[in-house]
Protein backbone atom coordinates (compact mmCIF):
# COMPACT_ATOMS: atom_id res chain seq x y z
CA UNK A 1 0.00 0.00 0.00
CA UNK A 2 1.29 3.49 -0.80
CA UNK A 3 1.30 5.80 2.32
CA UNK A 4 3.43 8.65 1.34
CA UNK A 5 4.02 10.56 -1.78
CA UNK A 6 7.40 9.51 -1.98
CA UNK A 7 6.33 6.12 -2.63
CA UNK A 8 4.51 7.24 -6.15
CA UNK A 9 5.74 6.16 -9.22
CA UNK A 10 8.18 8.46 -10.22
CA UNK A 11 5.87 10.71 -12.44
CA UNK A 12 8.00 13.92 -13.21
CA UNK A 13 7.49 17.07 -15.74
CA UNK A 14 10.19 15.83 -18.18
CA UNK A 15 7.97 12.19 -18.70
CA UNK A 16 4.91 14.24 -19.41
CA UNK A 17 6.10 16.31 -21.75
CA UNK A 18 7.59 12.86 -23.56
CA UNK A 19 3.97 11.40 -22.92
CA UNK A 20 2.44 14.85 -24.50
CA UNK A 21 5.07 14.13 -27.89
CA UNK A 22 4.03 10.61 -28.51
CA UNK A 23 0.72 11.80 -28.26
CA UNK A 24 1.01 14.44 -30.51
CA UNK A 25 3.06 12.26 -33.22
CA UNK A 26 0.22 9.40 -32.72
CA UNK A 27 -1.93 12.16 -33.67
CA UNK A 28 0.06 13.80 -36.39
CA UNK A 29 0.08 10.54 -37.49
CA UNK A 30 -3.67 9.78 -37.49
CA UNK A 31 -4.24 13.16 -39.11
CA UNK A 32 -1.64 12.11 -42.18
CA UNK A 33 -3.20 8.60 -42.23
CA UNK A 34 -6.82 10.11 -42.91
CA UNK A 35 -5.10 13.08 -45.51
CA UNK A 36 -3.09 9.73 -47.53
CA UNK A 37 -6.62 8.16 -47.44
CA UNK A 38 -8.62 10.88 -48.72
CA UNK A 39 -6.28 11.82 -51.01
CA UNK A 40 -6.04 8.20 -52.77
CA UNK A 41 -9.34 8.13 -52.35
CA UNK A 42 -9.82 11.41 -54.42
CA UNK A 43 -6.58 10.18 -56.55
CA UNK A 44 -9.04 6.96 -57.40
CA UNK A 45 -12.25 9.34 -58.05
CA UNK A 46 -12.55 9.26 -61.81
CA UNK A 47 -11.93 13.23 -63.23
CA UNK A 48 -15.21 14.95 -64.66
CA UNK A 49 -14.87 14.98 -68.32
CA UNK A 50 -17.10 17.14 -70.21
CA UNK A 51 -17.99 17.72 -74.04
CA UNK A 52 -18.60 20.79 -75.61
CA UNK A 53 -20.34 21.10 -78.30
CA UNK A 54 -22.19 23.62 -80.81
CA UNK A 55 -21.72 25.10 -83.97
CA UNK A 56 -18.53 27.43 -84.83
CA UNK A 57 -17.90 30.49 -82.87
CA UNK A 58 -21.09 30.27 -80.83
CA UNK A 59 -18.43 30.35 -77.57
CA UNK A 60 -17.14 27.14 -76.49
CA UNK A 61 -13.60 27.87 -75.73
CA UNK A 62 -14.44 31.23 -74.60
CA UNK A 63 -16.88 28.97 -71.66
CA UNK A 64 -14.00 26.60 -70.92
CA UNK A 65 -11.58 29.94 -70.33
CA UNK A 66 -14.70 30.82 -67.92
CA UNK A 67 -14.22 27.76 -65.94
CA UNK A 68 -10.68 27.90 -65.84
CA UNK A 69 -10.75 31.33 -64.80
CA UNK A 70 -13.52 30.70 -62.25
CA UNK A 71 -12.00 27.92 -60.93
CA UNK A 72 -8.12 27.74 -61.30
CA UNK A 73 -7.49 31.21 -61.37
CA UNK A 74 -3.71 30.68 -60.27
CA UNK A 75 -3.01 28.62 -63.80
CA UNK A 76 -5.46 30.71 -65.52
CA UNK A 77 -3.53 33.70 -64.61
CA UNK A 78 -0.35 32.01 -65.35
CA UNK A 79 -0.87 31.77 -69.05
CA UNK A 80 -1.18 35.18 -69.59
CA UNK A 81 1.98 35.56 -71.76
CA UNK A 82 0.99 33.33 -74.08
CA UNK A 83 -2.18 34.81 -74.43
CA UNK A 84 -0.72 38.15 -75.21
CA UNK A 85 1.09 36.75 -78.55
CA UNK A 86 -2.60 35.10 -79.50
CA UNK A 87 -3.84 38.86 -78.76
CA UNK A 88 -0.77 40.44 -79.73
CA UNK A 89 -1.72 37.87 -83.66
CA UNK A 90 -5.40 39.25 -83.43
CA UNK A 91 -4.56 43.00 -83.19
CA UNK A 92 -1.70 42.68 -86.11
CA UNK A 93 -3.85 40.77 -88.51
CA UNK A 94 -7.28 43.60 -87.78
CA UNK A 95 -4.79 46.10 -88.84
CA UNK A 96 -2.83 44.38 -91.97
CA UNK A 97 -7.01 42.88 -92.47
CA UNK A 98 -7.88 46.56 -92.68
CA UNK A 99 -4.82 48.30 -94.57
CA UNK A 100 -5.60 44.97 -97.27
CA UNK A 101 -9.35 45.96 -98.12
CA UNK A 102 -8.71 50.06 -98.02
CA UNK A 103 -8.35 50.68 -101.87
CA UNK A 104 -4.78 51.64 -103.02
CA UNK A 105 -4.54 55.72 -104.11
CA UNK A 106 -3.57 54.18 -107.39
CA UNK A 107 -7.57 52.43 -107.53
CA UNK A 108 -9.79 55.36 -105.69
CA UNK A 109 -11.18 57.13 -108.07
CA UNK A 110 -10.51 60.91 -108.02
CA UNK A 111 -12.27 63.00 -105.14
CA UNK A 112 -12.50 60.09 -102.65
CA UNK A 113 -12.43 61.63 -99.61
CA UNK A 114 -9.99 58.86 -98.22
CA UNK A 115 -6.99 59.68 -100.17
CA UNK A 116 -7.86 63.25 -101.38
CA UNK A 117 -9.08 64.88 -98.14
CA UNK A 118 -8.58 68.56 -97.46
CA UNK A 119 -8.92 68.41 -93.39
CA UNK A 120 -6.03 67.31 -91.29
CA UNK A 121 -6.73 63.73 -90.80
CA UNK A 122 -3.95 61.32 -91.16
CA UNK A 123 -2.62 60.79 -94.58
CA UNK A 124 -3.82 56.54 -94.93
CA UNK A 125 -0.60 56.28 -97.51
CA UNK A 126 1.54 57.17 -94.79
CA UNK A 127 0.12 55.06 -92.29
CA UNK A 128 -0.14 52.27 -94.69
CA UNK A 129 3.76 52.27 -95.38
CA UNK A 130 4.49 53.31 -91.03
CA UNK A 131 2.00 50.23 -90.43
CA UNK A 132 4.01 47.47 -92.47
CA UNK A 133 6.43 46.25 -90.28
CA UNK A 134 2.78 44.18 -88.59
CA UNK A 135 3.38 41.72 -91.53
CA UNK A 136 6.28 40.67 -90.32
CA UNK A 137 4.65 40.74 -86.61
CA UNK A 138 1.85 38.63 -88.19
CA UNK A 139 4.03 36.17 -90.18
CA UNK A 140 6.60 35.57 -86.21
CA UNK A 141 3.53 35.49 -83.76
CA UNK A 142 2.05 32.94 -86.62
CA UNK A 143 5.15 30.85 -86.44
CA UNK A 144 5.73 31.37 -82.61
CA UNK A 145 2.71 30.09 -81.89
CA UNK A 146 2.91 26.74 -84.67
CA UNK A 147 6.00 25.32 -83.26
CA UNK A 148 6.14 22.64 -80.49
CA UNK A 149 7.68 24.07 -78.05
CA UNK A 150 8.15 20.86 -75.78
CA UNK A 151 12.31 19.88 -75.61
CA UNK A 152 12.13 19.77 -79.57
CA UNK A 153 13.15 23.41 -81.03
CA UNK A 154 10.87 24.69 -84.11
CA UNK A 155 9.42 22.43 -86.69
CA UNK A 156 8.91 24.16 -89.48
CA UNK A 157 5.48 24.80 -90.47
CA UNK A 158 4.08 26.76 -93.55
CA UNK A 159 2.52 29.61 -92.37
CA UNK A 160 -0.05 31.11 -94.87
CA UNK A 161 -1.77 27.46 -94.73
CA UNK A 162 -3.18 27.88 -91.70
CA UNK A 163 -4.66 31.44 -91.85
CA UNK A 164 -7.91 31.34 -93.76
CA UNK A 165 -9.57 34.28 -94.78
CA UNK A 166 -13.00 34.95 -96.09
CA UNK A 167 -14.35 37.30 -98.16
CA UNK A 168 -15.73 40.34 -95.99
CA UNK A 169 -14.35 39.48 -92.76
CA UNK A 170 -11.29 38.81 -90.59
CA UNK A 171 -10.18 35.92 -89.11
CA UNK A 172 -7.74 35.23 -86.75
CA UNK A 173 -7.03 31.04 -87.50
CA UNK A 174 -3.76 29.76 -86.22
CA UNK A 175 -3.75 25.67 -84.84
CA UNK A 176 -5.05 25.27 -81.13
CA UNK A 177 -3.95 22.47 -79.15
CA UNK A 178 -2.29 23.48 -76.06
CA UNK A 179 1.48 23.15 -77.15
CA UNK A 180 1.97 27.07 -77.75
CA UNK A 181 0.84 27.66 -74.14
CA UNK A 182 4.49 27.15 -73.28
CA UNK A 183 4.94 30.73 -74.78
CA UNK A 184 4.10 31.71 -70.64
CA UNK A 185 7.04 29.38 -69.47
CA UNK A 186 9.55 32.07 -70.33
CA UNK A 187 12.48 30.45 -68.26
CA UNK A 188 12.29 26.83 -70.70
CA UNK A 189 11.25 28.71 -73.85
CA UNK A 190 13.68 28.56 -76.71
CA UNK A 191 16.19 31.84 -76.68
CA UNK A 192 14.97 32.46 -80.33
CA UNK A 193 11.33 32.25 -79.95
CA UNK A 194 11.73 34.52 -77.12
CA UNK A 195 13.99 37.34 -78.59
CA UNK A 196 10.99 36.91 -81.85
CA UNK A 197 8.53 37.50 -79.60
CA UNK A 198 10.52 40.62 -77.94
CA UNK A 199 11.10 42.15 -81.02
CA UNK A 200 7.13 42.12 -82.15
CA UNK A 201 6.45 43.71 -79.04
CA UNK A 202 8.99 46.20 -80.01
CA UNK A 203 7.50 46.75 -83.22
CA UNK A 204 3.46 46.84 -81.83
CA UNK A 205 5.15 49.54 -79.22
CA UNK A 206 6.35 51.60 -81.85
CA UNK A 207 3.40 51.30 -84.17
CA UNK A 208 0.91 52.00 -81.44
CA UNK A 209 0.05 55.74 -82.52
CA UNK A 210 -0.27 55.04 -85.66
CA UNK A 211 -2.87 52.19 -85.07
CA UNK A 212 -4.55 54.22 -83.34
CA UNK A 213 -4.96 56.68 -86.01
CA UNK A 214 -5.53 54.36 -88.54
CA UNK A 215 -8.63 52.53 -86.37
CA UNK A 216 -10.45 56.08 -85.27
CA UNK A 217 -10.25 57.71 -88.60
CA UNK A 218 -14.23 58.33 -89.58
CA UNK A 219 -12.90 57.89 -93.39
CA UNK A 220 -11.62 54.87 -92.78
CA UNK A 221 -14.24 53.64 -90.85
CA UNK A 222 -17.00 54.59 -93.49
CA UNK A 223 -14.96 52.96 -96.44
CA UNK A 224 -15.07 49.54 -94.54
CA UNK A 225 -18.40 49.94 -94.49
CA UNK A 226 -19.15 51.48 -97.69
CA UNK A 227 -17.24 47.94 -98.85
CA UNK A 228 -19.77 46.37 -96.68
CA UNK A 229 -16.35 44.86 -95.21
CA UNK A 230 -16.73 43.77 -91.29
CA UNK A 231 -14.37 42.64 -88.73
CA UNK A 232 -15.13 40.15 -86.05
CA UNK A 233 -16.35 41.31 -82.40
CA UNK A 234 -12.53 40.60 -80.83
CA UNK A 235 -11.11 42.53 -83.50
CA UNK A 236 -13.03 45.57 -82.91
CA UNK A 237 -12.45 45.08 -79.05
CA UNK A 238 -8.52 44.99 -79.44
CA UNK A 239 -8.73 47.99 -81.97
CA UNK A 240 -10.56 49.84 -79.58
CA UNK A 241 -7.77 48.92 -76.94
CA UNK A 242 -4.88 48.99 -79.54
CA UNK A 243 -3.10 51.30 -77.57
CA UNK A 244 -3.50 49.37 -73.94
CA UNK A 245 -2.43 46.14 -76.09
CA UNK A 246 0.23 47.33 -78.00
CA UNK A 247 2.34 48.98 -75.14
CA UNK A 248 5.26 46.97 -74.71
CA UNK A 249 4.40 46.51 -70.74
CA UNK A 250 1.24 45.37 -71.62
CA UNK A 251 -0.32 42.19 -69.39
CA UNK A 252 -3.34 41.05 -70.68
CA UNK A 253 -6.44 41.12 -68.54
CA UNK A 254 -8.90 38.32 -67.66
CA UNK A 255 -11.34 40.36 -69.91
CA UNK A 256 -8.58 39.71 -73.24
CA UNK A 257 -8.11 36.36 -72.79
CA UNK A 258 -12.07 35.76 -72.85
CA UNK A 259 -12.07 38.19 -75.97
CA UNK A 260 -9.11 36.70 -77.69
CA UNK A 261 -10.29 34.31 -80.70
CA UNK A 262 -7.95 31.38 -81.31
CA UNK A 263 -10.13 28.63 -83.49
CA UNK A 264 -10.43 25.41 -82.33
CA UNK A 265 -8.57 22.77 -84.70
CA UNK A 266 -10.26 19.61 -84.20
CA UNK A 267 -10.70 17.89 -80.44
CA UNK A 268 -8.83 19.68 -77.61
CA UNK A 269 -8.08 18.09 -74.75
CA UNK A 270 -8.12 20.65 -72.09
CA UNK A 271 -7.26 19.22 -68.23
CA UNK A 272 -7.99 21.66 -65.22
CA UNK A 273 -6.72 20.80 -61.58
CA UNK A 274 -9.53 22.64 -59.24
CA UNK A 275 -8.00 25.39 -57.09
CA UNK A 276 -10.77 26.69 -55.46
CA UNK A 277 -13.68 24.03 -54.52
CA UNK A 278 -12.95 20.44 -54.51
CA UNK A 279 -9.08 21.48 -54.65
CA UNK A 280 -7.31 18.93 -56.52
CA UNK A 281 -10.02 17.48 -58.25
CA UNK A 282 -9.99 17.30 -61.82
CA UNK A 283 -12.01 17.90 -64.70
CA UNK A 284 -10.98 17.28 -68.37
CA UNK A 285 -13.03 19.54 -70.96
CA UNK A 286 -13.13 18.01 -74.84
CA UNK A 287 -13.21 21.76 -76.53
CA UNK A 288 -13.89 20.58 -80.59
CA UNK A 289 -14.15 22.51 -83.58
CA UNK A 290 -17.69 23.73 -84.72
CA UNK A 291 -17.27 24.24 -88.11
CA UNK A 292 -19.34 21.89 -90.32
CA UNK A 293 -16.67 19.22 -91.81
CA UNK A 294 -15.54 18.34 -87.96
CA UNK A 295 -18.90 17.06 -86.32
CA UNK A 296 -18.60 13.51 -87.57
CA UNK A 297 -15.00 13.77 -85.24
CA UNK A 298 -17.05 14.80 -82.18
CA UNK A 299 -19.18 10.98 -82.17
CA UNK A 300 -16.37 9.06 -80.70
CA UNK A 301 -16.40 11.37 -77.57
CA UNK A 302 -19.96 11.24 -76.66
CA UNK A 303 -20.08 7.24 -74.70
CA UNK A 304 -16.85 8.45 -72.67
CA UNK A 305 -17.96 11.90 -70.89
CA UNK A 306 -19.94 13.00 -67.52
CA UNK A 307 -21.85 16.07 -69.49
CA UNK A 308 -22.72 18.05 -72.40
CA UNK A 309 -22.66 21.34 -73.11
CA UNK A 310 -24.25 22.63 -76.23
CA UNK A 311 -23.68 26.56 -76.58
CA UNK A 312 -25.90 27.99 -79.43
CA UNK A 313 -25.05 32.39 -80.21
CA UNK A 314 -28.55 33.63 -80.43
CA UNK A 315 -26.38 36.69 -82.42
CA UNK A 316 -25.98 34.64 -85.56
CA UNK A 317 -29.36 34.50 -86.63
CA UNK A 318 -28.70 37.26 -89.69
CA UNK A 319 -25.38 35.55 -90.86
CA UNK A 320 -24.74 32.44 -92.98
CA UNK A 321 -22.21 29.72 -92.90
CA UNK A 322 -18.60 30.95 -93.90
CA UNK A 323 -18.29 27.71 -95.59
CA UNK A 324 -21.83 27.60 -96.99
CA UNK A 325 -23.61 31.51 -98.13
CA UNK A 326 -27.12 29.37 -98.67
CA UNK A 327 -27.34 28.29 -94.86
CA UNK A 328 -28.57 30.25 -92.31
CA UNK A 329 -26.80 30.09 -89.01
CA UNK A 330 -29.78 30.10 -86.93
CA UNK A 331 -31.32 27.05 -89.13
CA UNK A 332 -27.49 25.27 -88.74
CA UNK A 333 -27.75 25.72 -85.06
CA UNK A 334 -30.54 24.02 -84.37
CA UNK A 335 -30.18 21.26 -87.19
CA UNK A 336 -26.99 20.45 -85.04
CA UNK A 337 -29.31 20.61 -81.96
CA UNK A 338 -31.34 17.99 -83.46
CA UNK A 339 -29.26 15.72 -84.27
CA UNK A 340 -27.00 15.67 -80.85
CA UNK A 341 -30.33 15.11 -79.13
CA UNK A 342 -31.18 12.19 -81.03
CA UNK A 343 -28.47 10.58 -80.82
CA UNK A 344 -28.60 7.30 -78.90
CA UNK A 345 -25.27 7.03 -77.55
CA UNK A 346 -25.69 10.44 -75.40
CA UNK A 347 -29.26 9.25 -74.44
CA UNK A 348 -28.63 9.14 -70.78
CA UNK A 349 -26.19 11.62 -70.64
CA UNK A 350 -27.09 15.35 -68.93
CA UNK A 351 -27.37 17.90 -71.29
CA UNK A 352 -26.89 21.37 -70.92
CA UNK A 353 -28.14 24.05 -73.34
CA UNK A 354 -26.52 27.37 -73.45
CA UNK A 355 -27.79 30.27 -75.36
CA UNK A 356 -24.77 32.28 -75.33
CA UNK A 357 -24.06 36.08 -76.45
CA UNK A 358 -27.27 37.86 -75.14
CA UNK A 359 -25.05 41.21 -75.37
CA UNK A 360 -25.17 41.13 -78.99
CA UNK A 361 -28.36 39.74 -80.03
CA UNK A 362 -29.33 42.52 -77.81
CA UNK A 363 -26.96 45.05 -79.75
CA UNK A 364 -28.60 43.94 -83.13
CA UNK A 365 -32.15 44.14 -82.07
CA UNK A 366 -31.82 47.73 -80.73
CA UNK A 367 -29.73 48.80 -83.65
CA UNK A 368 -33.27 47.63 -85.74
CA UNK A 369 -32.65 44.34 -87.03
CA UNK A 370 -35.63 42.32 -86.88
CA UNK A 371 -35.77 39.04 -85.56
CA UNK A 372 -38.25 37.66 -87.81
CA UNK A 373 -36.72 39.45 -91.15
CA UNK A 374 -34.75 35.59 -90.81
CA UNK A 375 -36.72 33.28 -89.02
CA UNK A 376 -40.03 34.11 -90.17
CA UNK A 377 -42.27 31.90 -87.13
CA UNK A 378 -41.13 34.56 -84.98
CA UNK A 379 -44.15 36.51 -86.58
CA UNK A 380 -44.86 39.50 -85.39
CA UNK A 381 -43.81 38.80 -81.49
CA UNK A 382 -42.03 41.72 -79.75
CA UNK A 383 -38.34 42.02 -81.21
CA UNK A 384 -36.65 42.25 -78.00
CA UNK A 385 -34.35 40.57 -76.09
CA UNK A 386 -36.73 38.78 -73.72
CA UNK A 387 -38.96 37.49 -76.41
CA UNK A 388 -36.63 36.65 -78.89
CA UNK A 389 -34.32 34.23 -76.01
CA UNK A 390 -37.93 32.93 -75.12
CA UNK A 391 -38.49 32.06 -78.47
CA UNK A 392 -35.27 30.43 -78.64
CA UNK A 393 -35.68 28.32 -75.27
CA UNK A 394 -39.11 27.07 -76.48
CA UNK A 395 -37.62 25.88 -80.14
CA UNK A 396 -34.52 24.21 -78.49
CA UNK A 397 -36.04 22.97 -75.40
CA UNK A 398 -39.40 21.12 -77.24
CA UNK A 399 -37.08 19.70 -80.08
CA UNK A 400 -34.95 18.47 -77.22
CA UNK A 401 -37.76 17.06 -75.48
CA UNK A 402 -39.05 15.59 -79.19
CA UNK A 403 -36.17 13.86 -80.71
CA UNK A 404 -34.30 12.56 -77.51
CA UNK A 405 -34.84 8.50 -77.12
CA UNK A 406 -35.38 8.71 -73.44
CA UNK A 407 -36.60 11.32 -70.98
CA UNK A 408 -34.21 13.46 -69.81
CA UNK A 409 -34.07 16.81 -68.16
CA UNK A 410 -32.43 19.64 -69.73
CA UNK A 411 -30.90 22.49 -68.00
CA UNK A 412 -31.28 25.63 -70.22
CA UNK A 413 -29.29 29.03 -69.70
CA UNK A 414 -29.27 32.36 -71.45
CA UNK A 415 -26.00 33.10 -71.41
CA UNK A 416 -23.18 36.62 -72.41
CA UNK A 417 -19.71 34.03 -72.10
CA UNK A 418 -17.53 37.34 -71.94
CA UNK A 419 -19.50 38.26 -68.69
CA UNK A 420 -17.41 36.59 -65.94
CA UNK A 421 -19.56 37.85 -63.04
CA UNK A 422 -22.79 36.37 -64.50
CA UNK A 423 -20.78 33.36 -65.82
CA UNK A 424 -19.90 32.77 -62.51
CA UNK A 425 -23.13 32.06 -61.27
CA UNK A 426 -23.91 29.96 -64.75
CA UNK A 427 -20.88 27.68 -63.88
CA UNK A 428 -21.19 26.98 -60.76
CA UNK A 429 -24.63 25.80 -61.50
CA UNK A 430 -23.28 23.56 -64.15
CA UNK A 431 -21.04 22.31 -62.09
CA UNK A 432 -23.77 20.94 -59.44
CA UNK A 433 -25.93 19.69 -62.00
CA UNK A 434 -22.90 17.84 -63.24
CA UNK A 435 -21.65 16.41 -60.21
CA UNK A 436 -25.67 15.24 -59.01
CA UNK A 437 -25.82 13.20 -62.55
CA UNK A 438 -22.93 11.83 -61.79
CA UNK A 439 -23.76 10.76 -58.35
CA UNK A 440 -26.95 9.35 -59.45
CA UNK A 441 -25.51 7.51 -62.28
CA UNK A 442 -22.78 5.72 -59.75
CA UNK A 443 -20.62 7.72 -61.86
CA UNK A 444 -18.27 9.12 -58.88
N1 LIG B 1 -19.80 39.70 -77.27
C1 LIG B 1 -19.66 38.39 -77.00
N2 LIG B 1 -18.63 37.71 -77.54
C2 LIG B 1 -18.52 36.40 -77.24
C3 LIG B 1 -19.44 35.71 -76.39
N3 LIG B 1 -19.06 34.41 -76.30
C4 LIG B 1 -17.94 34.31 -77.05
N4 LIG B 1 -17.61 35.50 -77.61
C5 LIG B 1 -16.51 35.80 -78.53
O1 LIG B 1 -16.76 35.09 -79.73
C6 LIG B 1 -15.55 34.65 -80.32
C7 LIG B 1 -15.67 33.16 -80.62
O2 LIG B 1 -15.74 32.45 -79.39
P1 LIG B 1 -15.05 31.02 -79.21
O3 LIG B 1 -15.24 30.66 -77.79
O4 LIG B 1 -13.70 31.02 -79.77
O5 LIG B 1 -16.01 30.14 -80.13
P2 LIG B 1 -15.94 28.55 -80.36
O6 LIG B 1 -17.32 28.04 -80.23
O7 LIG B 1 -14.92 27.95 -79.51
O8 LIG B 1 -15.52 28.50 -81.90
P3 LIG B 1 -14.69 27.34 -82.70
O9 LIG B 1 -13.44 27.07 -81.93
O10 LIG B 1 -14.43 27.98 -84.03
O11 LIG B 1 -15.59 26.16 -82.82
C8 LIG B 1 -14.44 35.01 -79.34
O12 LIG B 1 -13.77 36.15 -79.81
C9 LIG B 1 -15.16 35.29 -78.03
O13 LIG B 1 -14.52 36.29 -77.27
C10 LIG B 1 -20.54 36.46 -75.85
O14 LIG B 1 -21.40 35.96 -75.12
N5 LIG B 1 -20.59 37.79 -76.19
MG1 LIG C 1 -13.16 26.97 -79.88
Amino acid sequence: MVNDVSDWPNVSIEDTEEQRAQAKKISDEIDDAIQRERRAKEEKRPPRKVLLLGPSQSGKSTLLKNFHLLFAPKSFHAEAEAWRAVIHLNLAQSVNFILDNLSTPNTISPGNKLFLRQDAGPDVGQLRIRLSPLRQVEISLNQCLTVEHEATPRRPISLYNNILRTEGTSKSSIRGGSAWKALAKSQTLHSSIKSELQKTRSILDACRDDIVSLWSDPAVREQLKKQGTTLEDSSVFFLDNAFRVAARDYIPTADDILRARLETIGVEEHRIVMETADAGEEWIFYDIEGSRGQRASWVPYFDDVHAIIFLVSMADFDQSLPDDPQVNRFADSFTLWKTVCENKLIAQTPVMLLLNKADLLQEKLSAGIFFAQFVKEFGDQPNDLKSVSKYFKTLFMAAHDIHSPKERRLFVQTTCAIDTQAMSLVLREVKEVILVAMLKGNMI
